[in-house]
């Protein structure tokens, strides 16, 4: 480790996180990397710090406390060293290992690609982890937001996010469009338009297993009841419906005891309401109109149903799946009104990266916005939180943005850390502060008789309400 990022020296009294055997050390008084982040970023930081480091003194009375260390990137690395993710600031976030982030800005159509994608590959932080839970008192736009309690798993390193494309017009798309038409799609109907830009979709079985690996552990390890694998595998069939039956394969290979899938379910519950239930029958009740499937479609289903009943009949059946962590699917257009409408049916939600992006916002305004949406994007050995929010550009300086995602990302990382007090005294001041309607004016529009807090005045009343 270096003693100085950047030319900025390590603040002194700190120690840096270790990690080894799998589990992360943490001595009483962390260096924490910081990136303030561009636009509302500055705001919200200064707001967060300071109710970050008001909670830690209240709940460890100065035995804890963190070294706040400032990273740079984005617009302020650009300003100051003329590079937009300095080398140094990545090393920074790699030797000490957990930082805390603000939003950065990503040109659209042209100009640098996303800083903070680039800090996700670089560091290999493969799962985006995304809880979108209600606090009480904040106004929603759907008449039970409490009913939705739910972890959103993110594959955060590949998909259309990995950044392969080619810009319509150049050598390279009209390169790998010939190569496309003349070649791969020769002896098909299907050509590509000569003037189209050309992204590409990796989706891998090394990344979509680890990222279900983890949701499936931490959906075992806080005792939730479900985990749904969000796809859109009916059309893009070779990545994300792959992602679907890689994900399974996972749950069933690595989990076997703790888990059951959906379709195992049906087969299984068949059998416990009729212990006679022959396996074609079975098998016509889980698939309805099997009767006129092909002849190998209907072996196929026969060998399925014998295949669950000869493997896990006796440790799942007779109601003991009841018990199990449920593993289905879902459609990815499907579970966007699937989580409005039916919310207390999911739990876990583990999705690839632009169903993952595009899910978090969407079910966040469900409990209120995204003034309230935490994340953490974690790696084997390293962890960045940050709020799934961007700048928000129009109300940058105007110390009037809702903190509360990035101060919920701080409650993630506390909770991270082992220190549960600091996390629990800034998770119920934050809400409390909500109750008496002093709040921002994202939630302040949408409230009977709330006073419109500026964001360093939200950040004052959390404090004094701890
Ligand atoms: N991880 C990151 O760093 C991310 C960065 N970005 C980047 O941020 C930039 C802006 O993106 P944009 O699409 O405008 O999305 P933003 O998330 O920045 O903002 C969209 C709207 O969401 C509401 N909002 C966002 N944050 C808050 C908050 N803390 N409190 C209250 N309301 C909030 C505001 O709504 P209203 O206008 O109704 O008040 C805002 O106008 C882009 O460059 C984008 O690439 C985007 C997402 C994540
Ligand atoms: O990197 C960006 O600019 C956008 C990222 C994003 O929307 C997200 O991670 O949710
Ligand atoms: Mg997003």
């Amino acid at each position: 480790m270096q003693n100085s990022y950047n030319g900025f020296p390590l603040p002194e009294g700190g120690e840096a996180i270790q990690y080894a055997g799998g589990k992360f050390q943490i001595p009483n008084h962390p260096i924490i990397p910081f990136i303030e982040g561009d636009g509302t970023g500055r705001d919200i930081w200064r707001a967060s710090q300071r109710v970050f480091d008001a909670a830690v003194e209240k709940a460890y009375g100065g035995k804890r406390s963190v070294k706040w260390y400032e990273i740079y990137a984005g617009e302020k690395a650009y300003r100051q060293f003329g590079t937009w993710l300095p080398d140094e600031s990545v090393n920074a976030a790699r030797d000490l290992r957990v930082s805390i982030k603000g939003p950065l800005t990503t040109p659209v159509g042209g100009g640098i690609r996303s800083l903070n994608v680039a800090l996700r590959q670089i560091l290999d932080l493969y799962a985006c982890v995304r809880p979108v839970k209600y606090y009480s008192g904040v106004p929603s736009p759907v008449k039970h937001p409490e009913k939705l309690d739910i972890v959103l798993f993110r594959e955060n390193t590949e998909d259309v996010y990995a950044g392969i494309e080619f810009k319509q017009g150049t050598e390279d798309a009209k390169r790998i469009i010939d190569f496309l038409n003349k070649d791969l799609l020769k002896n098909t109907k299907k050509r590509v338009r000569e003037d189209s830009g050309v992204g590409i979709k990796p989706i891998s079985i090394f990344g979509t297993k680890r990222l279900v690996r983890y949701a499936i552990k931490h959906a075992l390890e806080s005792g939730r009841k479900t985990v749904t694998l969000v796809h859109k595998g009916n059309i893009q069939k070779f990545t994300e419906g792959a992602f679907r039956e890689w994900g399974y394969e996972v749950a069933v290979d690595e989990f076997r005891d703790s888990v059951v899938t959906e379709r195992e379910s049906w087969i299984l519950g068949n059998k416990d309401a009729n212990a006679d239930l022959s396996v074609e029958q079975n098998a016509a009740l889980i698939e309805p109109g099997l009767e006129f499937g092909s002849d190998d479609f209907r072996k196929e289903l026969y060998a399925e149903v014998k295949h669950v009943l000869e493997t896990i009949g006796a440790t799942h059946g007779n109601g003991k799946w009841k018990q199990k962590l449920l593993i289905n699917d879902r459609i990815a257009d499907s579970i966007f009104q699937q989580i409005i409408i039916r919310p207390e049916d999911y739990s876990v939600l583990a999705a690839p990266n632009l169903n993952g992006d595009y899910i978090s916002d969407a079910a966040a305004a469900q409990v209120g916005g995204l003034g309230i949406a935490p994340g953490a994007n974690i790696g084997d050995g390293y962890a960045v939180f940050e709020a799934t929010h961007g700048t928000a550009p129009k109300y940058a300086d105007k110390d009037v943005i809702n903190p509360g995602s990035v101060l919920l990302s701080g409650v993630m990382m506390f909770e991270f850390l082992g220190w549960g007090e600091a996390a629990k005294l800034i998770e119920s001041s934050l809400e409390k502060t909500i109750q008496q309607k002093f709040v921002t004016y994202d939630f302040e529009r949408q409230m009977q008789g709330a006073t419109k807090a500026k964001t360093s005045e939200f950040a004052t009343r959390m404090i004094e309400n701890m």
